[in-house]
């Protein structure tokens, strides 16, 4: 098997929406991105500390779904070896030639990998003029970068495998007391994670998580939600994740996309960095302290694309942990601590 890409990060994710201008009140009036490019058919947009063209697309189409996720690779020799690595296993692989892709984007390769998800690995892109000293176009939320992906899969253990094919750390899991795998959260960013898992139907995208700087923006988000009787988009938290450390607050965008505002976890950048493994029965995994984790959080995810636009079908999952009858999920029993 051939050399994987060098995988820099999680990079941008392309969402389809059916209302581009409830999109567009969301993630840009609410949540602070800032409109990087724009035409009839679709936004690219960025946070405020992002150099690079864009971290999310929302592209107007019939149905609420996941297009494609995208990881930056270090090189352009990296997209080669991004074809080849998926096509040396089989997988659907598309070459897309600077500007027949994404706009903004250059060279790059998209795939079908083993999970089901449509995956682009790209180096060229364009450059965005720097927002981070700009406090005056700061607004909502103040995101500042998209910090992972996070992906409904059946196959927990299949997904950290080919994740760590493409050279991926592994920061956290969540196991059983048989160290069977209900969720990992993998990385090639010195933080937490790139991409994590939640075990379910799958393929499907659960969320993409978004970072602030500080906690306080966090809080301001849901209070801005609230003020203005938009409450209803607030799905979990705010709560102070167990796995991870981070400080969050789910939100449903108008499609039902859901996202995460997510701020201060920790650094993952030594060679020999070790995973740091929950139990399953440890009620403090998903909120630290304990609070109960919503059914919809388990349930709910968005739909995925293949190369062709068409909906990826999904497997059911193996591993349920929301029937895992813990204090802090659902309707489980509060076991003395
Ligand atoms: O809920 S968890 O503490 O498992 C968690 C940790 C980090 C995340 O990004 C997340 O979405 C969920
Ligand atoms: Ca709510
Ligand atoms: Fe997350």
């Amino acid at each position: 098997m051939s050399t994987p890409p060098d995988v820099v990060r999680s990079a941008y994710a392309q969402l389809v929406v059916t209302d581009l201008a409830a999109s567009r009140w969301f993630w840009v009036d609410m949540l602070g991105l800032h409109v990087q490019h724009e035409d009839a058919n679709a936004l690219y947009l960025r946070g405020t500390d992002e150099l690079t063209h864009h971290s999310l697309v929302l592209r107007k189409g019939p149905a609420a779904a996941l297009d494609h996720l995208a990881y930056r690779v270090r090189t352009p020799e990296d997209v080669d070896r991004a074809e080849k690595f998926f096509a040396e296993r089989g997988r659907p692989v598309r070459r897309i030639p600077a500007g027949e892709g994404t706009y903004g984007v250059g060279d790059a390769v998209r795939a079908v990998d083993p999970l089901g998800f449509t995956v682009e690995f790209f180096h060229d892109i364009a450059r965005g003029e720097r927002l981070i000293q700009r406090y005056d176009l700061h607004r909502g939320a103040q995101i500042a970068r998209l910090d992972h992906f996070n992906i409904c899969t059946p196959d927990i253990p299949a997904a950290y495998e080919h994740y760590k094919s493409l050279g991926f750390g592994c920061s956290e899991t969540i196991e059983g007391d048989e160290h069977e795998m209900y969720a990992a959260w993998m990385f090639r960013k010195q933080t937490v994670h790139d991409v994590a898992f939640t075990g379910g139907a799958g393929p499907r995208l659960h969320h993409l998580g978004v970072a602030t700087h500080e906690s306080h923006q966090v809080l301001r988000t849901a209070d801005i939600f609230g003020s203005l009787d938009k409450q209803h988009h607030i799905e979990r938290g705010p709560g102070r994740h167990g796995v991870s450390n981070a400080f969050y607050l789910y939100m449903r965008d108008p499609d039902g996309h859901r996202v995460e505002i997510y701020t201060s976890d920790y650094f993952t950048g030594d060679p020999d960095h070790e995973t740091y493994v929950w139990n399953v029965h440890d009620d403090r995994r998903r909120d630290f302290w304990g609070n109960a984790v919503i059914e919809s959080w388990y349930k709910e995810a968005s739909p995925v694309l293949d190369l062709d636009g068409a909906v990826q079908p999904i497997l059911e999952g193996v591993l349920d942990e929301s029937a895992v009858q813990v204090g802090a999920d659902g309707l489980g029993i509060i076991e003395p601590s």
